[in-house]
């Protein structure tokens, strides 16, 4: 009798386990297995796919009975025995995979995260499957549409199209494309590529390009570039003779903003493909950059799959599956895309490192850029983490020379610098928040043809709604924060829950109409600026203004077609943009960060203060800062605005080693929530008293609280936190793993939400 198979799986369940199956037998074996896409290198299974007799390894998909429900899980080891009384082990109902879906690299990645995170390795699995595939879909690449020019098409005279531009440009970029030797071209990469619909449409009638189905064969004609790279300056040269390809190093790319990091990325890439590899790109998000995406593929002639959220789950799992199968040669995703299965890995490269959406900060709390570390390293490929403004987790790793510094000083081609310079708040006239000074230096710009970008850091018309006569605020109900004023369309709206309520025109309390609104928001902004420049577009950049799909594209189209106008926004506006005509940007306020209760204020307020400023002056025309500050002597302000981002950090890294917080203290938080206030608060203090019992309070592992969370009620639930400090990684997880053991096991913990937090970013 064969040995018998017991299958260790991975179940989407909050439970922190594995759960033994049997393998089906024979006689009652899974219905047939989909075909999959051969991941590993190994040779094709050697029996036809749908014989029962596959048997299951780590990184396949099976169905399961769990409960009164039916399961998807993953297997993470195939073994002999079980602890389990094998007669109520239940078999399997299905294997789903013929190959591991899930690679070992991969599997080992996910292993790896839910041991440092301590979250449940099922929930981590199904953070890294798309939603398709996590539901059972057949591994199987779909067939798309796309297009081909026909015979006439490739012959046709584009002068014979000079009354439909769009049509002309599309099929000479068809017909270049051809000679190139790349035939069809995808329908989706196409509208990735902003063509417009109405002209695909005119081509075909005109019988000029064929619409067709296929199942997309990877192209890779001879010629790996599209368009020449540009000619390195001598920082760029340096730093990219620097990566090093064939082992794993992590490289921080530290490049002042316009400094050329993109194209550095773009010729490390372009060598990992000529040795066949395959890069995966991360960036913070892909909506509000569709720049960056274009420039990838306007460089190479390669494959390449974009994964981020817009896309529906089809398109979702196609992308995965193409960079699985190796069809694909650069993949670029936003941070869950860390968990891309790579055929041929290469490189990873994160851009804007610094940015906070690359560790997720629900559920399964995890950080993509360390994730990329650690894959990296497994994988012996080499990580470039790029940033303008590093965290000060990264430059403190390069200042220890656990990363390897590549640094860019100079602004590439000719722009120059922006000239920054403060505004004195204090004592000045304002209208709604701007200065004299500030609106005189706008009017110039604009008059001068320039573009104007003006940065307030908050969206809707003012953030409170006050009652002159009795001091009334507009308070959320559900929360400890106050509803925010909305006028397009005109409501109240707690940013925090999501509330919304009618505008109000009397005090609810003493039925006044002196409801002043307090404080500025974009909108506000935009309608002063808007009277103040009639002759001006005024273009408002926030997430209510974004919220439509080509929305923020045709906002940068507009803005990229280099007439004088006015963009009002939010950090939406910091992102890694790349607009030439911008001479002026405007900082309405910069002191936010230097009140914050949140340790890292301070850090995210001088990143985010470089990277709008870096907005300026990014091609010939010299940009202009100007930032409105009531406190302008601030050391952090000096520092940062004098000396730069060096010895900003520098400076607050000295900082942080004196209050001993990260990165010189590793820490955890511990959140729980409940509509009882005292039950958030009892399990924590329970949790803190497991905590000094298995590791008592000390100089190398500390505890601090439970305190309640800065903002304290949300939603209707009262948030409570305990904060783990050690003074190693080591030491923390040795408390962690057993105190998360002991506390899911605590009658309390059943009935309150709780959460753990490894390397918490926002501490609210
Ligand atoms: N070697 C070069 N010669 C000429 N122009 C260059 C060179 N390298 C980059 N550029 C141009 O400089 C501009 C800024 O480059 P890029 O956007 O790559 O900078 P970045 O460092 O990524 O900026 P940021 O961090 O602000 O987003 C781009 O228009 C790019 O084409
Ligand atoms: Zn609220």
């Amino acid at each position: 009798m064969p040995a018998l198979e017991i299958y260790a799986v991975a179940l989407p369940t909050p439970l922190r386990r594995t759960f033994d199956y049997l393998a089906a037998e024979p006689a009652e074996a899974a219905p047939a297995p989909q075909q999959t896409l051969l991941l590993q290198d190994d040779p094709a299974p050697s029996q036809p796919a749908h014989e029962p007799s596959i048997k299951g390894r780590p990184g396949m998909r099976v169905s399961v009975n769990f409960g009164n429900q039916k399961l998807i899980g993953v297997i993470v080891a195939v073994k002999e025995h079980s602890e389990f009384d094998l007669k109520k082990l239940k078999p399997i109902l299905a294997l789903l995979d013929a190959t591991p879906l899930i690679p070992p690299e991969l599997l080992h990645l996910c292993q790896w995260a839910a041991h440092y995170y301590h979250h449940p390795l099922g929930e981590v699995l199904a953070a890294a499957i798309p939603v398709a595939l996590r539901q059972g879909e057949a591994a199987e690449l779909s067939t798309e549409k796309a297009w081909q020019l026909t015979v006439n098409g490739l012959h046709c005279d584009l002068n014979e199209l000079r009354r439909a531009p769009k049509q002309q440009q599309l099929l000479q970029q068809l017909q270049d494309e051809a000679r190139l030797g790349v035939s069809t071209v995808l329908h989706k990469d196409l509208l990735l590529q902003a063509v417009n619909r109405n002209a695909l449409k005119g081509l075909s009638d005109k019988g000029l390009i064929d619409a067709l189905e296929i199942t997309p064969e990877p192209l890779r004609p001879a010629k790996l570039l599209k368009t020449q790279p540009l000619v390195l300056n001598a920082e760029q040269s340096n730093a990219l003779a620097q990566i090093t390809l064939d082992d794993y190093t992590c490289h921080l790319l530290y490049g002042t903003t316009g400094s050329g990091k993109t194209e550095v990325y773009l010729q490390a890439i372009e060598q990992v493909l000529r040795a066949g590899k395959q890069a995966l790109v991360l960036i913070p998000e892909i909506g509000l950059t569709p720049q960056t995406l274009s420039r990838f593929q306007r460089r190479f002639n390669r494959p390449l799959a974009v994964l981020h959220s817009n896309l529906n789950d089809t398109e979702r799992k196609q992308a995965w599956l193409l960079a699985a199968a190796g069809d694909a040669d650069i993949i670029i995703g936003t941070r869950s895309a860390i968990f891309t299965p790579l055929r041929r890995p290469g490189i990873v490269i994160l851009d804007e490192e610094h940015d906070t959406s690359f560790k997720q900060q629900e559920g399964f709390r995890y950080s993509a850029r360390d994730l990329a570390a650690v894959r990296c390293q497994r994988l012996g490929i080499p990580l470039i983490l790029g940033s303008a403004t590093p965290s000060l987790e990264s430059y403190h790793n390069a200042r220890q020379e656990r990363y390897r510094l590549l640094l860019l000083t100079q602004r590439a081609g000719d722009a120059q610098p922006p000239a920054i310079e403060l505004i004195d708040l204090k004592r000045q006239p304002l209208q709604e928040g701007l200065t004299q000074a500030l609106l005189e230096q706008i009017e110039q710009h604009l008059l001068a043809s320039g573009q104007v970008l003006v940065f307030i850091n908050r969206r809707g018309f003012a953030p409170t709604l006050m009652c002159h006569d009795c001091g009334w605020l507009s308070q959320c109900h559900h929360c400890d924060a106050r509803l925010t004023v909305h006028q397009q369309p005109a409501h109240l709206h707690c940013h925090h829950c999501d509330y919304q309520r009618p505008l109000i025109h009397h005090c609810p309390t003493c039925n006044s109409r002196e409801l002043h609104c307090v404080g500025q928001g974009t909108e506000r902004t935009e309608t002063l600026l808007q009277n103040r420049f009639p002759d001006f577009p005024v273009i408002r950049v926030d997430r209510d203004s974004t919220r439509q799909k080509h929305a923020m594209s045709n906002i940068i189209d507009q803005v990229n077609r280099g007439e004088p106008c006015l963009l009002v926004g939010t950090q939406m506006l910091a992102k890694g943009h790349h607009f030439p005509n911008v001479t002026l940007v405007a900082i309405i306020d910069a002191d936010g960060g230097l009140f914050s209760t949140d340790f890292r204020g301070p850090e995210r307020m001088g990143q985010l203060l470089l990277q709008v400023a870096g907005r300026a002056g990014r091609a010939e025309k010299p940009g202009s800062v100007l930032i409105q500050s009531h406190l302008c002597e601030h050391p952090m302000l000096q520092t940062l605005l004098h000396q730069g981002y060096s010895a900003f950090a520098q400076l607050l890294l000295h900082e942080r080693q004196l209050s001993m917080l990260p990165p010189f203290r590793f820490m955890a938080l511990l959140r729980a929530e409940s509509s009882r206030s005292e039950n958030a608060h009892e399990l924590l203090q329970i949790a803190r008293n497991m905590a000094e019992r298995i590791c008592p309070s000390q100089p190398d592992l500390q505890y601090l609280g439970p305190l309640p969370a800065p903002m304290e009620k949300r939603n209707q639930r009262f948030r409570h936190q305990l904060q783990i400090h050690a003074s190693s990684r080591a030491q923390l997880h040795q408390l962690l793993t057993p105190l998360i053991a002991e506390l899911e096991q605590h009658p309390l913990s059943r009935r309150t939400r709780w959460s753990l937090d490894v390397d918490p970013q926002d501490m609210s």
